[in-house]
């Protein structure tokens, strides 16, 4: 593979547009797909040990109570199954369930119209609770708490409060960014689940799922060399399946292995580590162009190409958690996991250790 190929890329393989393969936000494909993929019930959601007892222990309670779950809230990362675990509660509590976000209740009277249509024991699950608007928030705590909303009648001085009956109802909440929300609106749920990254042994189950649902044939290997470049995310993971049946379909006999697995995610650009290209841009020019740095955002951002904002916000985020590059006040540098990804040998290691002096240096 030629990781030096410089050609600026193009509008539709831009690799921090919206349809990065290695993206973990939800692609067109992926919302059209991913209903058919998601685990029903506990018992079929894989990995997330932790979360899956403790919130099974929440709702077997509620059921054995004849009562309706505590409020939940979901954090984690993008892809990493909240939407699918709120469908999961009110799966197994038997009820229904009403979807809706943040960003779309603009006003609190959107949100009381939602809660005061709202059935007895029904989940009511608010993706991306953390762009709620102000007045919808302070509505909600109270209907959290009190099952009760005051709805506003009137403008200025004539408004009155009309307090209204809710019945029981289960909020589950999710955010990427738990840390945003304010303090009273977290103390609200009674349960909070933090989702983590996959283990690639979780992401190869989740990729044999997949693959029996899809209908697709593919061996132990084929499904740990996709997990393994898969981030960490079940839905990234999902997606590269996706792209390597089409590779196994048109180049072979439809059947995944490791080779084929590996050729395709070659052909799609994603590496052994899960890397694509920006990813590798950086990386490269941080370690070939200014020695492993430090060096500041904007002389990296331009170096690749790119806005400030991709690097900081696209490639960054997962290169710093894999290891690879640090963020100092001083600024970007690479660690040595960097160049050993990458088959390069630090400046220090080729002069003989002496001179410049490495963060990371012997
Ligand atoms: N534990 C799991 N087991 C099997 N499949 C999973 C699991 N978690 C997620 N998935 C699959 O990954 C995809 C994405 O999951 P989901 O939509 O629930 O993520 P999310 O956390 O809501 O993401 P976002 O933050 O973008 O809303 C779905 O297709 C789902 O089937
Ligand atoms: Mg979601």
């Amino acid at each position: 593979m030629n990781w030096d190929d410089t050609a600026p890329p193009t509008e539709d393989t831009a690799p921090g547009g919206p349809d990065r393969l290695v993206g973990a936000d939800a692609d067109g494909e992926d919302t059209a797909v991913e209903a058919a993929l998601r685990p029903k019930d506990l018992a079929e959601f894989v990995g997330q040990e932790r979360v899956r007892e403790q919130l099974d222990l929440v709702l077997r309670a509620a059921r054995a109570r004849g009562a309706t779950a505590d409020h939940v809230l979901l954090s984690g990362a993008p892809g990493l199954g909240k939407t699918t675990l709120s469908m999961i509660i009110a799966a197994e509590m038997g009820a229904p369930i009403r979807i809706t976000s943040g960003p779309a209740i603009q006003h609190a009277g959107d949100l009381a119209a939602i809660l005061s249509s709202l059935q007895e024991g029904e989940v009511l699950f608010l993706d991306e609770i953390h762009r709620m608007s102000r007045p919808a928030e302070e509505m909600l705590y109270m209907a959290m708490e009190d099952f009760r909303v005051d709805v506003i009648v009137g403008k200025g001085p004539g408004a009155t409060a009309i307090p209204l009956e809710l019945p029981p109802f289960t909020l589950v909440g999710a955010t990427t960014r738990a840390g945003l929300l304010p303090p009273p609106l977290r103390d609200r749920f009674g349960f909070t689940a933090h989702m983590e990254f996959y283990a690639p042994a979780e992401l190869q189950r989740v990729i044999h799922r997949s693959a029996g649902l899809l209908d697709v044939e593919i061996e132990g290997d084929g499904a740990a060399e996709i997990a393994g470049r898969s981030r960490g995310t079940p839905r990234i993971a999902n997606r590269l399946l996706r792209r390597v049946r089409d590779y196994a379909q048109v180049k072979a006999d439809g059947l995944i292995t490791r080779e084929i697995a590996s050729q395709a995610l070659a052909v799609y650009e994603v590496d052994a580590r899960g890397l694509d290209r920006l990813d590798r841009a950086v990386l490269t020019a941080l370690l070939k162009l200014f020695g492993g740095g430090p060096v500041g955002l904007s002389t990296l951002a331009v170096a690749v190409g790119e806005e400030r904002e991709t690097v900081e916000e696209v490639a960054e985020p997962f290169l710093v958690r894999e290891g690879l590059l640090a963020r100092t006040p001083r600024g970007r540098i690479a660690t040595p996991a960097a160049w050993a990804h990458l088959g390069l040998v630090p400046p220090q290691q080729q002069s003989g250790g002496s001179g410049q002096q490495g963060l990371f240096g012997p």
